[in-house]
Parts: C-alpha cells; sequence; structure tokens
C-alpha cells in the first residue's frame, strides 16, 4: 500500500492507495465510531456500496444516503435533504461521515460533515481519477447557480482511502475528466511530469500500474502546495490554474452539463495563451492541445458568450474588488497569480474562442 502522509493545521492524515482497499476498511478506519454514515451516489452505489457497508457493519452502526449521480447533486437541496437525513438517523459528534463516490460526493459529504454540529469527522473513499485531486486538500462546497463552489469551507478529512481497483469501472469521458486535473498537477510544477504523460494514450485500456503512479505523482503535487498554503492565501492559488475559465463554462452551461475536468482542460489551454501573450513567451500550447485533440476531449464552445464569461470570472473566489484574476504560466512549472485587464481578456478570449471553434 502507498501511504502519502498529509500535514495540516488540525494535524495529519494519510491518503492510502491502493487495490482492494474497500475490503479492509474497518481496519484502515482513523479511530472507532459508535456510528457511521456513507454517502454514495446512485452510480456509485449499486458498484460499491455493499462491500463497504459490510466492512463497516464489522465496528459501528452503519446508515447511508444515495444521491442521484451528477453535478446537479452539489446543491443546497441536496446538502439540505441530507442534513435532515443524518439528525434523523442521531448521528452526533462521535460520528462518522464516509465519502464514496468521486469529486461531487467528496465536495457534498465534505461539506454536510464540516457544518454539521459545527464539524464531525469524515473520510474520503474517491471513485475517480479526478478525485485524486478533491479527496486531498479540505476544499469542501456546493454550487450556486451564480457559481461553482461558492458555498463552502476548508475541512479536512481524516483519512483518504483510495481503492484503485473502482477506477475500472469508470467510463472513458470520466477516464479523460479524471487526467485532466493530473495534466494540470504536471503543468504547475517544476517536475519533468508532463514529459511523462504526453505519450499517454487514453483510448487504449488503462495500465493500472501507470495509472497508480500518474494518481500519486498527482497526489503528491496536490500536497505540497496545500501544505505550503493551506487556506489559500498565496500559493494554493496555482491548483486552480486553468479554473477561472472552466468554473465560468461549468456554471454558464449549466452544472453536469459539461465535466469538471473537461472545462478544466479548456480553462488550462486558455491560460496558456494568455500566458503566452501576458509575458510575451512561448509555452507547449500546441503540444498540449495536440494531446487533448488526440484524446477526445470535447472543444465546442461555440454556444458561449464570451460576455457572460467575462462576468462571470470576475465574479471567481480568486478575484479582488471585480477585476479577473488568473494563474498563469512564466515558464512549464513556475506558476503566478496576475491581476488583467477586462478588455485584455475578453480580447484574448474572443481569439481564443475562434480558434477552437475553427479547429
Ligand atoms: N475539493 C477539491 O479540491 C476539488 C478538486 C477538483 C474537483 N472538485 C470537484 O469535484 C467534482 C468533479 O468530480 P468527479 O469528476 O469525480 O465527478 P463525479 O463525482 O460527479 O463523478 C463523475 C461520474 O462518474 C461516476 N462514477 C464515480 N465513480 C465511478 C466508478 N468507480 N465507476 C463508474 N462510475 C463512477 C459518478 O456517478 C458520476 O456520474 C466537481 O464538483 C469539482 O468541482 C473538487
Ligand atoms: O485544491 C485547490 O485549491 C483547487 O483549486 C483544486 C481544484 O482542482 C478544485 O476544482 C477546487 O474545487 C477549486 O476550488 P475553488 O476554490 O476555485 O472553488
Ligand atoms: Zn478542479
Amino acid at each position: 500500500m502507498k501511504s502519502i502522509q498529509v500535514m495540516t493545521k488540525d494535524g495529519a492524515y494519510d491518503v492510502n492507495v491502493d487495490s482492494e482497499l474497500r475490503f479492509r476498511l474497518h481496519e484502515l478506519l482513523p479511530k472507532s465510531y459508535r456510528k457511521v454514515f456513507v454517502i454514495t451516489d446512485s452510480t456509485v452505489g449499486p458498484l460499491y456500496l455493499d462491500d463497504v457497508l459490510t466492512e463497516l457493519r464489522k465496528v459501528s452502526e452503519v446508515d447511508y444516503s444515495i444521491v442521484p449521480a451528477g453535478e446537479g447533486s452539489k446543491s443546497s437541496r441536496f446538502y439540505f435533504n441530507l442534513m435532515t437525513e443524518i439528525i434523523n438517523a442521531g448521528l452526533d459528534r462521535d460520528s462518522l461521515i464516509v465519502a464514496l463516490g468521486g469529486g461531487m460526493i467528496g465536495d457534498l459529504a465534505g461539506f454536510v460533515a464540516s457544518t454539521y454540529m459545527r464539524g464531525i469527522d469524515f473520510i474520503q473513499m474517491p471513485t475517480t481519477i479526478l478525485a485524486h485531486d478533491s479527496s486531498v486538500g479540505g476544499k469542501v462546497a456546493i454550487n450556486h447557480p451564480e457559481g461553482k463552489n461558492l458555498i463552502g469551507s476548508f475541512y479536512q478529512p481524516k483519512a483518504v482511502l483510495y481503492d484503485v481497483d473502482t477506477l475500472h469501472t469508470l467510463p472513458l469521458r470520466e477516464i479523460r475528466s479524471g487526467y485532466a486535473e493530473i495534466v494540470k498537477h504536471s503543468l504547475i510544477h517544476p517536475t519533468p511530469f508532463w514529459d511523462q504523460l504526453k505519450s499517454l494514450n487514453l483510448n487504449q485500456p488503462l495500465d493500472n500500474e501507470r495509472l497508480v503512479s500518474d494518481l500519486i505523482n498527482g497526489i503528491h503535487v496536490k500536497r505540497e502546495i496545500v501544505q505550503q498554503d493551506e487556506f489559500e492565501q498565496n500559493v494554493r492559488q496555482y491548483l486552480n490554474f486553468g479554473h477561472t475559465l472552466g468554473h465560468a463554462i461549468e456554471a454558464e452551461r449549466g452544472y453536469g452539463h459539461i465535466t469538471h475536468g473537461e472545462a478544466v482542460a479548456i480553462g488550462m489551454l486558455f491560460a496558456l495563451r494568455v500566458s503566452e501573450q501576458h509575458f510575451n513567451i512561448q509555452l507547449p500550447f500546441d503540444e498540449l492541445y495536440r494531446w487533448f485533440k488526440q484524446n477526445n476531449y470535447p472543444f465546442d464552445v461555440s454556444d458561449l458568450s464570451v460576455t457572460r464569461l467575462i462576468t462571470r470570472m470576475k465574479k471567481d473566489k480568486k478575484a479582488k474588488n471585480s477585476a479577473i484574476q488568473m494563474v498563469l504560466l512564466k515558464q512549464l512549472g513556475e506558476c503566478t497569480s496576475v491581476r488583467l485587464e477586462d478588455n485584455d481578456v475578453t480580447l484574448w478570449l474572443e481569439t481564443f474562442m475562434r480558434e477552437l471553434v475553427n479547429n
């Protein structure tokens, strides 16, 4: 088992990555809990919930809830419903919430845990590739129609138990989506990690060893940045590379109409273009664009309005005084956060969207 420790203000926790972890769950709980409540979604539930419940019942009283799969459940409605369910289930401050699923479940269940009785313990059991990012670092949230993750907190899990066998039931679209965040980690960190990734063909069956190594590389980058700046006062912004436009597209399309990774992929390309223009430098835009295209990332942006996207980008959490703030690259592996003029971003976005539509 690969175990990566994350140090935070409230102590350390382990990110355990291995095959068949869900069958060793009861040994891996950080402590014993009287009651455990599992939150999962309607796709993951039928696949893995029974295994998890069987393990947990060896040591605790267990209850669960299944929300509809998809980004639409990361909402105030499902947040409130879950609150009612855990109140009725009698969870108290000695109880544990288990988030079994991808980033949607991790963010939603984590936000429930962070606010129920002002915070009870939770653990992450990620089941998507993307969740190598979302399960580590303690950002938990729900969406608002006005913007992604606008209602949330920083609340670290007590453990992350990543059973990589669960990743083999992921559809290709979710494999692609998850790899977008691995690509992000490779571009923002000085290790030559992008060089290893760029030969990868996602249309071929996943090689388990390769996948685990890519996930672990991503987790290392995430951990390093979170440990330096848990509450996003400075360098943690770099983890938002590609997200200023990415989040704007997700909200603009309506949550769930584009995956998070697909939106971030477009956002990263745009951030590379802006970096090139702003610093008058050359970056591997073409190489990244080719890799995304070869791997069939969808880049149809013809339905999106530049003006509306700019309005959304001005409401991004990084913005100060409604000025657009983007994470740019000074060179591969070196980030900086830059305040930009609306007019410049508008012009660059118009050109960039034309480029995507015409290619
Ligand atoms: N907190 C953070 O730091 C952070 C980081 C990145 C992304 N996020 C958030 O994470 C969310 C996206 O996460 P995601 O891409 O994992 O989405 P998701 O949780 O919605 O999962 C994607 C789809 O895959 C299905 N699925 C999950 N595991 C499966 C499995 N093993 N087999 C088959 N199907 C499976 C789900 O039911 C869903 O339909 C977004 O809300 C994003 O904002 C948060
Ligand atoms: O952990 C972080 O910090 C990130 O920014 C990781 C992102 O991949 C993730 O999508 C996160 O949820 C975005 O956070 P937000 O604060 O921009 O909503
Ligand atoms: Zn993200």
